[in-house]
């Protein structure tokens, strides 16, 4: 059977480099290896600066025989005896393994961290997520023995609900303030199948890409992602790369040196550094330069990168999200996205379906946002709550809703503000609609009323018309051509056909 194993870095293990000592962590796995039942996983939690981890861990894989893959998550902790704040990482921790390693055996090592450490992991491998506990110690000679530890009492049969109700811990609530997925409105078959995946790469750790037309939610999907992930507790860093202006890009990336350029007056850390620990979300990756795609597919690689006038090289352990609204298949085929990128990329991809193929959910996001604005809204003079009517909802499942989500909710913003009554019906709504309606009803994607087709028909040529007219100063042998017509006769049949006035050219 495979096994992982799961432990906080201490104390012991972070100055074992310099004492010259194995610490604990190192001596449990070279005792499974010198058994020979190797571990298969190592995940690792740590509470001191990322530095310190950065190098502890690339010194404890030189120090194995085998090659076993090893997570680290750096937890900032208000304090190492903080159990509000230990409680929920370890749970999550523990909750996610299980998930993303169900035939693993799970061996908890109890020794490395603080009595508080230790304290959560008793508590949680009695009762919730039953697992091996293991621990080590180091004798006079300095020699490190690791044993197994059974730990002989029922927490869950001694304890009745009530009890661990009332203990300080207070469990259901640290559970219940787990942001996981939160924000993401939606139950149709498409929005399951998208929240499944975000689920399953939320805990893989691996590099994701969101796809999907603006306003859909991208950033949403990726910041829900973060919060399910063993990242939580780490920063989630922004970036629109659209939004970056050409000249800085690099250093607001990378970061700069004091003096790189004029105007740095310090050292700058850039966005890949902020992220350290973390998740990076690359917004609108489809805008990058090739240069900054070159740099982005070596940090991918290295994981490392040189700030802007500097030679030293940094180290960042991000998790990268990016998105795009582009279609990045086209955008290779034309030479201007890197291959290579794209497939480091998208080990993961999800894609969010657009609004208007969300079936009902259209609705219940109309709902949610609705109450959010009546909250948002609740203080101002002379607001009163408003609730949407069924022809309102029915009215809003018929537009097409090419801005999605961010469309809705200023509409329905727009709406809640200039309507006075406490019910927002359709023509509050269609009111609240800005004017690009009327070319995006032209070709809708369902016929849920009747339409005069000859009407759209005669408006379209009627538009077309005049502006050949009023371009060609009224020369209709060249506005026939710009109108692509074999001769003015034709363009005066369809003048005298759809009543165009020619006089108001
Ligand atoms: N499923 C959802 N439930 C509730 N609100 C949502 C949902 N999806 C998006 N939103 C809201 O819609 C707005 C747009 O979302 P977001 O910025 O994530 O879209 P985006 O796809 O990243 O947009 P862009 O392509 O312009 O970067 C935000 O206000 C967000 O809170």
């Amino acid at each position: 059977m495979k096994k992982n194993l799961i432990s906080w870095i201490g104390k012991h293990d972070i100055n074992a480099k310099e004492s010259g000592q194995l610490g604990p962590v190192l001596a449990a796995i070279l005792d499974a290896e010198d058994k020979n039942s190797p571990y298969d996983a190592i995940h690792l939690l740590c509470n001191y600066p990322s530095e310190s981890l950065h190098s502890y861990v690339i010194w404890l894989k030189e120090q194995t025989y085998r090659e076993v893959p090893i997570t680290s998550c750096q937890v900032p902790l208000s304090s190492p005896m903080a159990y509000e704040e230990i409680y929920p990482v370890v749970s999550n921790q523990l909750s996610q393994l299980q998930a993303t390693y169900p035939d693993y055996q799970r061996v908890v090592h109890l020794s490395p961290g603080t009595p508080a450490m230790t304290a959560i992991w008793v508590l949680l491998v009695k009762t919730k997520y039953p697992s091996v506990c293991i621990e080590s110690w180091r004798d006079s000679t300095g020699i490190q023995h690791v044993h197994n530890r059974e730990l002989p009492f029922q927490i869950s049969a001694e304890f009745t609900l009530e009890a661990i109700k009332n203990a300080s811990f207070r469990l259901e609530q640290i559970e219940g303030s787990s942001p996981s997925f939160e924000g993401i409105t939606g139950n149709s078959k498409a929005m399951q199948t998208v929240q499944e995946r975000a689920k399953k790469m939320a805990v893989r750790d691996v590099s994701v890409l969101v796809l999907g037309e603006t306003g859909t939610g991208k950033e949403v999907l990726a910041k829900a992602i973060h919060n399910a992930s063993l990242r939580q507790n780490s920063r989630f860093v922004a970036v629109n790369c659209g939004a970056l202006p050409e000249d800085l890009a690099e250093s607001l990336l990378f970061g700069h040196k004091k003096g790189a350029f004029t105007g740095a007056h310090k050292d700058h850390a850039g966005f890949f550094e902020q992220a350290d620990g973390g998740t990076l979300f690359l917004d609108e990756i489809g805008e990058l330069s090739p240069l900054l795609q070159t740099k982005l597919l070596r940090v991918l690689q290295e994981k490392e990168f040189t700030p802007v006038g500097s030679e030293k090289l940094i180290r960042s352990d991000f998790r990268l999200i990016s998105a795009t609204h582009q279609n990045l298949t086209d955008l290779i085929e034309e030479g201007r996205f890197r291959e290579d990128l794209f497939y480091r990329l998208a080990i993961g991809i999800i894609k969010l379906p657009p609004v208007r193929d969300r079936g009902d959910d259209i609705s219940l996001l109309a709902n949610t946002m609705l109450h959010q604005i009546n909250e948002e809204l609740a203080d101002q003079p002379d607001y009163c709550k408003k609730t949407l009517t069924s022809k309102g909802h029915a009215f809003i499942a018929r537009q097409p809703w090419l801005g999605n989500v961010r469309e809705l909710n200023a509409s329905l913003l727009r709406a809640a503000i200039w309507t006075d009554s406490a019910q927002i019906c359709e023509h509050d709504i269609e009111a609240s609609l800005i004017s690009r309606r009327a070319n995006t009803q032209l070709l809708p994607n369902h016929l849920h009323e009747s339409v005069d087709l000859s009407d759209v028909v005669g408006k379209v040529a009627g538009h077309y018309i005049s502006l050949a007219l009023k371009e060609t100063h009224g020369n209709k042998a060249a506005a026939a051509r710009l109108l692509g017509f074999n001769s003015s006769q034709v363009l005066t049949n369809w003048i005298t056909k759809y009543s165009v006035d020619e006089s108001s050219q």
